[in-house]
């Protein structure tokens, strides 16, 4: 039941449809199959040049879409995730009878391909699934081509479950890390962790904790935060005693700060704007800008990523970017500090975008980062913090973010 569900999420994506927005397709599953299929759609996209170059050696033809999508889920979960060769090929020969005609003259070579590639000796050594052109490139002039190897290999790895704590809070069993945040490793039901229902905590990467503690947010402080949906930093913000604004353009994802902050017993002002056109009654004492951006820093959760976007969107994003630092700057009294945050690899994004705003806006300053567990080498010339996929290997690695705080002249 969940190979097929697994191959249902695969053909939706083939058509446009992100993962997260397949929930329909696995109606009718049980839960711990949805989330298998989840799991497994998950790393067949992880690797699916891998599969692809296993499975070339032995077919004389490309396979039909749905056929090869039989194949590759079939050899990663051969070769990648231990499964036994019997039961799968045998799994994937039923599954592709069960694709029609087609089907059915397609079963014959389905077992022939895999009984030949469950033997396959080199997956190790296979390169990891490249990440596309449009983001490879500019990622690989910024970083060279060890550090574009040793991303694509933590794209490959998946993530951890990170949790963001209350202050003194603690959670059974998970890895606390050096910044801060709290790990688990492997599958695990969020709502069963312990304390969920007390709401001592939040799930939030580690390195998307990190914005809000560059802000330094105080007790009392009137803080916006723009762009704010599901609303991690704002709880962050709202667990440090600021009194927070969220700011959103989307009602339905504002919905989620409010049920987040309702179970963390925290509370902000919810606003449903376009932040470019609001004004505080207040002026705030500090911004955080969480920009709208690529979300290409996300793609170990989000392995659909790379196959549903073409990188055209990106000169869009850049301008709406710019145009939000201008306005969260102008938001802020003069001496105030506002954060800079995108989740996204692309310099053009993030490193490039607050020299231009440094350009734009004489007097403004960019103040060193000096965040507790965060290492020195992550500091880039402009004085940002650049976190990659491939930081922290040993611990399970970490979200590609760039942050910035930024000061108004006095
Ligand atoms: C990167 S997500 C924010 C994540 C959030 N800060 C957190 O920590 O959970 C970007 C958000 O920007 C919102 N957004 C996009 N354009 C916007 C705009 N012009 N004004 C306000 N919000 C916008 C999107 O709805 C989305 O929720």
């Amino acid at each position: 039941m969940a190979r097929s569900g697994a191959l249902r999420l695969l053909a939706g994506v083939r058509d446009g449809l992100s993962l997260a927005d397949q929930a329909g397709a696995l109606k009718g599953l049980a839960p711990a199959d949805q989330a298998r299929a989840g799991r497994l759609a998950a790393a067949v996209l992880r690797h699916r040049s891998r599969a692809d170059a296993v499975i070339a050696a032995h077919v004389s033809r490309k396979p039909a879409p749905q056929v090869a999508d039989v194949l590759r889920l079939a050899v990663v979960e051969m070769l990648e995730l231990g499964g036994a060769a019997h039961g799968v090929v045998d799994a994937a020969v039923t599954l592709t009878r069960g694709l029609g005609h087609k089907g059915q003259a397609a079963a014959g070579m389905v077992n022939a391909v895999l009984r030949k590639a469950a033997g396959h000796g080199g997956w190790r050594d296979l390169p990891p699934q490249p990440m596309p052109g449009w983001l490879r490139e500019p990622v690989a002039a910024a970083h060279g081509e060890a550090v574009s190897l040793a991303i694509e290999a933590a794209h490959g790895a998946g993530a951890p479950l990170d949790l963001t704590p209350k202050p003194g809070v603690s959670v059974e069993g998970a890895e606390p890390l050096p910044t801060g945040s709290l790990r688990i490793h492997g599958p695990v039901q969020v709502s069963a962790l312990p304390g969920y229902d007390q709401g001592g905590w939040w799930v939030q990467d580690a390195a998307a904790a990190l914005p809000a503690r560059l802000l330094d947010p105080q007790p009392g402080e009137r803080i916006a935060d723009l762009c704010a949906a599901p609303g991690g930093k704002t709880l962050q913000l709202a667990a440090a005693g600021a009194r927070v604004t969220a700011v959103d353009i989307s009602p339905a994802r504002l919905r989620r700060v409010a049920d987040n902050l309702s179970r963390c017993a925290l509370s902000a002002e919810l606003v449903a704007a376009d932040a470019l056109d609001w004004r505080p009654d207040a002026i705030p004492d500090a911004v955080l800008l969480d920009a709208p951006c690529s979300a290409t820093g996300t793609i170990r959760r989000h392995p659909d990523l790379p196959f549903l976007r073409d990188g055209s969107g990106i000169p869009a994003l850049v301008d709406l970017q710019a145009r939000l630092i201008d306005h969260a700057l102008s938001l802020i009294p003069p001496g105030g500090r506002m954060v800079y945050a995108v989740c996204s690899l692309l310099p053009d994004e993030g490193e490039a975008q607050v020299a231009a705003a440094l350009a734009r806006h004489p007097g403004l300053a960019v103040e060193q980062p000096s965040l507790p567990g965060t290492d020195p080498s992550w500091i880039t010339p402009e004085g940002g913090l650049r976190t990659r996929p491939d930081h922290w290997p040993d611990r399970g690695g970490m979200d590609g973010f760039f942050m910035a705080r930024l000061r108004k002249p006095g």
